[in-house]
């Protein structure tokens, strides 16, 4: 369970200056439940993440109230969070051991739809799409109740953009609670149960997803979806 209120990120500057580039947040997930999270680039989706998890650069000043039962795992956005000096196996069992678990790092993989040799793999060795598998592995490895997903499906082709989410979706039918972050809004939708708009900052509103698209009311959600699901036929006819 987790459960997040009026969740406000600050940076100090260099010169002293304070910027707010997340404020006023609020959400909610709870055991088995999955929900998503949208927003422009640079919303701040990867802020909400970052600090749910303790993980905020270091001159980051955070507030609000953050309440979580059990443990929270990150699969990140970066694919630069893998050690770049150890194989994906190895990553894996770390991860595994840190949340003092024993992992199969091969069973996980093959969730992940990944090759075994992948096990053996160093991350640059792996393709952008093999190592967002590898991130989720990791946080997978961990038995966290609560997952935070950040683009999980990032150059990944549809094929395994759709089994990732499966896999997400079927993480919570079993009883985790996960939040799905996503530019992806079409495949969100299908997958959680509600999503959450951001947009620079600032909460927009929380929607459930049987409400896409007839019953969408707020201008800025709709326009979201209409960017991601408008045919080049029917943009012509707008025009
Ligand atoms: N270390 C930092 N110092 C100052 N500002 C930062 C820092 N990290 C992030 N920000 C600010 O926070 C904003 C939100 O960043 P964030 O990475 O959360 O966006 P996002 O919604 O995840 O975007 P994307 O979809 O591109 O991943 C950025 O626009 C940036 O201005
Ligand atoms: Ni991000």
């Amino acid at each position: 369970m987790l459960r997040v209120e009026d969740l406000s990120v600050a940076f100090r500057q260099h010169d002293g200056r304070l910027t707010r580039p997340l404020a006023g947040v609020s959400l909610t997930v709870a055991s088995g439940d999955c929900a998503g999270l949208i927003g422009g680039s640079g919303a701040g989706k990867s802020l909400i993440a970052e600090a749910l998890t303790g993980t905020l650069p270091r001159n980051a000043e955070l507030s609000g109230r953050i309440g979580v039962s059990g443990r929270i795992a990150l699969a990140p956005q970066a694919v630069t969070a893998l050690d770049p000096l150890a194989r994906a196996g190895t990553q894996i069992a770390r991860m595994a051991r840190l949340a003092g678990r024993r992992a199969d790092p091969a069973a996980l993989m093959a969730r992940l739809g990944l090759p075994e040799a992948a096990l053996r793999a160093y991350p640059h060795e792996l393709s952008g799409g093999m190592a967002k598998r590898v991130l989720i592995a990791t946080a997978l490895a961990t038995g966290a109740g609560t997952l935070i997903a950040d683009e999980p499906t990032l150059g990944l082709d549809p094929g395994a953009a759709d089994r990732i989410m499966a896999l997400l979706a079927g993480l919570a039918a079993e009883g985790t609670g996960v939040l799905i972050i996503s530019h992806d809004l079409p495949r969100l939708v299908a997958t959680t149960t509600r999503v959450t708009v951001l947009r620079e900052g600032r909460p927009v509103e929380t929607v459930p997803a049987a409400a896409f698209p007839e019953g969408l009311t707020h201008p800025f959600t709709r326009a979201l979806w209409d960017a991601q699901t408008w045919t080049a036929t029917e943009w012509a006819e707008a025009c």
